[in-house]
């Protein structure tokens, strides 16, 4: 075979794994650079145009639903323990394995999660379910402990300027604090998660440089974090901008411990996604009717909202194993108590016209 230099950056890596699982085929008109080592098959490197998500036989890929926390910490209304419980029962019901419950944030910062301890005393957990909480500090971590947690969520910033308005002190400082509750929890046995915010821009700042996110990726790799998600706090975010951080952050570590964060401010979340998916992505994170934004971030809005991936993955034929019927009545139950139409418009399109997640399924996918 010819191979000649790749006129496009970026190049992308796919493993022999996903090779043979059939995710990624390669249009061989449009090839510039192949290269597959012969005796393991194991890695090839492709242009990123070169290559399309077949999807047949795909991996699950796992969700990370963040609407009871990052959803309902940027309402005015304050929401009830009893209505935050519920939503999360709905969520495991609909079969969300990985669901973000709560906060242990300063109360007097953001008022919205002061219930965390009572959400998640009163939670009844499905055997099977993830319920990791955010922490800010030792403070909240010491307090969270007492709750049976077995997996918190650590958030340094990308940039100096959402730190400083998001947790009072620079970048190295909340490291710094990061780390004292890491080592904690790490010691005490607890999963650690890592967010690093403002990836694709901040409010404050403007465009950060996708180096500045590696470096501080790593450092939450080093202080034990099993995965990190990338947060595009604002939204900002393109697929050209998400290729361009990719490449740099899967230099430092392996997509399979990347997760990422969209908020659909500007309506990217799922192209800027299937740029993520070229790269190997595993866990994306999303939030039930596209709820969400920090109080603190200027012009954040929603998260892409977790009925639209998982209809979007259904079309590509990713088994998410979640019933989008239940899904869209969980969706309808926070938004008809938050007196506003779901962000999502696969919620708001499929209203009642379906029963069977079959169904809405083969839609999707345009299965005869
Ligand atoms: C970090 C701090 C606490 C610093 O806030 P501070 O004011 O600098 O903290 P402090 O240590 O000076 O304490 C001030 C007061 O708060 C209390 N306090 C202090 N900590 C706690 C605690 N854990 N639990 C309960 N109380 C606490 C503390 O005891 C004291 O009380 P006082 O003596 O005045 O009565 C504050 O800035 C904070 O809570 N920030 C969190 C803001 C937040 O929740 N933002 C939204 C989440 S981030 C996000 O959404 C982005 C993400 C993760 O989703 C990714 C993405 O979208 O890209």
């Amino acid at each position: 075979m010819n191979i000649t230099e790749p006129k496009y950056p970026p190049k992308i890596i796919v493993t022999g794994d996903l090779i043979k699982s059939g995710l990624y085929i390669c249009i061989p008109e449009n090839i510039n650079k192949v290269k597959i080592d012969d005796k393991t098959k194991d890695v090839a490197l492709f242009t990123a145009e070169n290559v399309y998500n077949t999807s047949s036989a795909v991996p699950e890929l796992r969700i990370y639903e963040v609407g009871a926390r990052d959803g309902l910490q940027n309402e005015s209304k304050f929401v009830p323990t009893d209505i935050k419980i519920e939503l999360i029962h709905k969520l495991a019901a609909a079969g969300i394995k990985n669901i973000e419950s709560a906060s242990f944030v300063s109360p007097k910062w953001v008022e919205q999660m002061s219930d965390g301890t009572e959400v998640m005393k009163n939670l009844k957990r499905t055997s099977g379910v993830n319920y990791p909480v955010l922490i800010p500090n030792l403070k909240g971590y010491e307090t969270a402990k007492k709750c049976n947690i077995e997996e918190i969520a650590i958030f340094p910033a990308g940039s100096e300027g959402f730190s400083q308005k998001n947790l009072n002190c620079s970048v190295e400082e909340g490291l710094k604090r990061f780390k004292l509750v890491a080592d904690q929890a790490v010691k005490d046995g607890i999963r650690v998660r890592g967010y690093v915010s403002c990836v694709l821009g901040c409010p404050y700042d403007g465009p950060i440089s996708p180096k500045t996110i590696a470096r501080i990726t790593e450092e939450l790799f080093s202080m034990g974090c099993y995965e990190v998600s990338l947060g595009d706090t604002i939204g900002v975010g393109t697929a050209g901008s998400v290729r361009k951080l990719m490449k740099e952050i899967v230099a430092v570590t392996t997509p399979d411990k990347l997760a990422l964060h969209f908020h659909d401010t500007y309506g990217q979340g799922l192209s800027n996604l299937l740029a993520g998916l070229e790269f190997g992505i595993k866990t994306v994170d999303s939030s039930i009717s596209g709820l969400g934004g920090c109080p603190f971030a200027r012009g954040a809005s929603g998260n892409l909202a977790t009925e639209d991936l998982v209809y979007f993955l259904y079309g590509l034929g990713v088994n998410t194993n979640v019933d989008l019927v239940k899904l869209v009545e969980a969706g309808r139950y926070i938004s008809n108590f938050l007196a506003k139409p779901p962000a999502s418009k696969v919620n708001l399109a499929l209203g009642d016209r379906f029963k069977n997640h079959e169904d809405i399924i083969k839609m999707a996918a345009c299965t005869v």
